[in-house]
């Protein structure tokens, strides 16, 4: 830990928390305990998880029963990682954290009276109880999301393709809303291994998911299922919205200039759409969209075919 600076900061990230949920949300009324006390029960509340979401929920609820706090937030770039907790004011102390040597983040809590030098060495000393259930929890979502993620590429794998496709219909029906499914494949890729290598096709791989991932919102999911296949999910999007973004990237991948020996690879892609219809399961969904990829293939390639 680095030693906390204190800052006065102007608030402009308070609407955001409103709207995230936190702002509103009130704290129950701790009993005070002394920092000893404290310790020793943070010590085994943070073991009850593995979510780092919830270790950071009660250790910042925890903490407030001996020094009171506005708000915490906590990111970790590296894994994506971004959480805000309680309403932001204009006070912070911040704690780069790291356990031998390991970066586990940085945390800064906040509130609108000024920390006292006691309050500072007792928030030091209760991290001290955050970093092995952090580290912990840290190394168990590493685990899980490499379970998930199809390595190449950095997409999600199959068994995540499953597990996604089985929410998102679930949510869909349930919230009226309309998911849509994209389906694509890298046309005449075995001409690309062939012609130039197996490393050669991995790095068009990654080139293209690459393009693929740019060319999404933040909120869809996109997924390797195959060799040179991926699957895109579409949350709340309609069949326009979908053939929009399947043309996009179309033309995202059309407009790669992937370099071998001097010359550009020609690439292209060829996908279907299927937009979820009343009562639709997951099976008969992903058909659909798989059979009109068959029509682009059959079609002559480099196209889109929206399922009937
Ligand atoms: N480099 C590389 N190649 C792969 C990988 N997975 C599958 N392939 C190759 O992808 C090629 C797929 O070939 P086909 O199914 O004939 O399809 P295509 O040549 O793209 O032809 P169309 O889909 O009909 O346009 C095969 O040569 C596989 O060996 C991978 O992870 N890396």
């Amino acid at each position: 830990m680095v030693p906390p600076k204190q800052s006065n900061t102007i608030d402009f990230d308070a609407a955001k928390l409103q709207r995230l949920g936190y702002a509103s949300r009130t704290q129950p009324t701790l009993k005070p305990v002394s920092l000893a006390q404290l310790r020793q029960q943070l010590g085994m509340q943070l073991q009850t998880s593995l979510e780092v979401d919830r270790i950071l929920d009660l250790f910042f609820r925890e903490v407030q029963r001996l020094v009171p706090l506005g708000a915490l937030s906590y990111q970790l770039a590296s894994c994506d990682l971004r959480l805000e907790l309680g309403e932001r004011a204009n006070h912070s102390a911040g704690y780069r954290l790291s356990h031998e040597g390991e970066y586990l983040g940085e945390l800064i809590f906040r509130r609108s009276l000024r920390f006292s030098d006691d309050e500072l060495g007792q928030l030091e000393s209760l991290l001290a109880s955050l970093l092995f259930p952090l580290r912990n929890a840290l190394l168990y979502r590493a685990a899980l999301q490499s379970a998930l993620r199809d390595p190449l590429t950095d997409t999600g794998n199959r068994i995540a393709m499953n597990q996604a496709m089985l929410r998102e219909v679930e949510l869909a029906r349930r919230n009226s809303q309309p998911l849509s499914v994209l389906m694509l494949d890298i046309d005449h890729f075995k001409q690309i291994n062939d012609q130039h290598g197996h490393i050669t096709g991995d790095e068009v791989l990654k080139a293209m998911a690459g393009a693929l991932k740019n060319s999404l919102r933040n909120i869809d999911m996109i997924f390797r299922y195959g060799g040179e296949e991926f699957l895109v999910l579409l949350s709340n999007t309609n069949r326009e919205a979908a053939q929009m973004v399947g043309e996009r990237l179309r033309l995202a991948v059309l407009g790669l200039q992937h370099v071998v020996d001097n010359r550009a690879i020609e690439l292209s892609i060829s996908l279907g759409c299927a937009t979820m219809l009343a009562g639709e399961s997951v099976d008969s969904l992903q058909r659909r969209a798989d059979n009109a990829l068959y029509v682009s293939k059959r079609e002559g390639r480099n196209r889109l075919s929206m399922a009937g």
